[in-house]
């Protein structure tokens, strides 16, 4: 399945008939009441930038007995993570900053092309871009990242390299909801990582990486059928 651009998908694309009602993810004080038949797998729309372990965890749980599906996968450069969600038969578009006039005119066709796919759940999986606004806007609450250290340690792009450099004996990892700070939105899970003396920042990463796998599937297990009620800095799964 090839990888297309974000123009092509424009041309082609055909805004689905409204699904069933599904499991809203609200960033409100309720809990959502599912109404979703139980039959309709949740829409999720992976973002990634890198080699797509993670998009692959998640791609590979959907093909068995679990409450959602991958819809699509939306890249920002040519990345394995593509080549995975071909070998998937997962949609695949990528949106590449260069080749919109500014970060703004990016952001609002990223946004355009993840809408088009209708989730019910957005996950950053390596993906090495801010989303700005209008993005953050369209997904409210919906928006999961998984950042590869016990936040609010280490944010950035290079966590498990700042993690060695510091020192710290252990790191870990945090999911978390996305919002406009950069690793700043409320946690919805988190799990530690020894760092072992010998750890390179590659050997220590993949570590991270096996533990990320895991716990990134079972979190938008919960999020889809159970919702989450985000108070403050407070992210409750019910
Ligand atoms: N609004 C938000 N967008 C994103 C968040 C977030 O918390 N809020 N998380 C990131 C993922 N991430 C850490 O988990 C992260 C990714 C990239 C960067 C960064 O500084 N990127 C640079 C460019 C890097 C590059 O292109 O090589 C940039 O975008 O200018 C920081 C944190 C997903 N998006
Ligand atoms: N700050 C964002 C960031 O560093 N994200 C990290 O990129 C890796 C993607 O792995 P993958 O490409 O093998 O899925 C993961 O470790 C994820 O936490």
């Amino acid at each position: 399945m090839p990888v297309a651009s974000s123009d092509e998908l424009a041309r082609s694309v055909i805004r689905r008939s409204a699904l069933n009602s599904h499991t809203d993810v609200r960033s409100t004080h309720s809990a959502p009441v599912d109404s979703r038949d139980p039959e309709t797998p949740s829409r999720v729309v992976v973002l990634a930038s890198g080699s797509g372990t993670l998009f692959q965890a998640l791609a590979d749980a959907a093909t068995g007995d679990f409450p959602a599906c991958i819809a699509a996968l939306v890249t920002d450069r040519d990345c394995e993570a593509e080549a995975r969600a071909q070998r998937a038969g997962i949609e695949c578009v990528r949106v590449t900053p260069r080749s919109y006039s500014d970060r703004a005119a990016w952001n609002h066709a990223l946004t355009s092309v993840v809408d088009s796919y209708r989730p019910d759940l957005v996950v950053t999986a390596g993906f090495m871009r801010i989303l700005g606004p209008e993005f953050l806007a369209a997904f409210p609450g919906k928006i999961v990242n998984s950042h590869p250290a016990l936040l609010p340690a280490f944010p950035g792009a290079h966590a498990v390299r700042d993690a060695l450099s510091y020192g710290v004996r252990v790191t870990g990892t945090t999911i978390h909801i996305v919002d406009e700070g950069v690793d700043t939105g409320p946690v919805l899970a988190q799990e530690a990582v020894t760092v072992g003396t010998d750890d390179s920042e590659s050997s220590l990463h993949e570590r991270i990486k096996a533990v990320e796998r895991r716990l990134l599937v079972e979190v938008v297990a919960a999020l889809v059928t159970r919702g989450v009620i985000i108070d403050g800095r407070k992210a409750l799964i019910p």
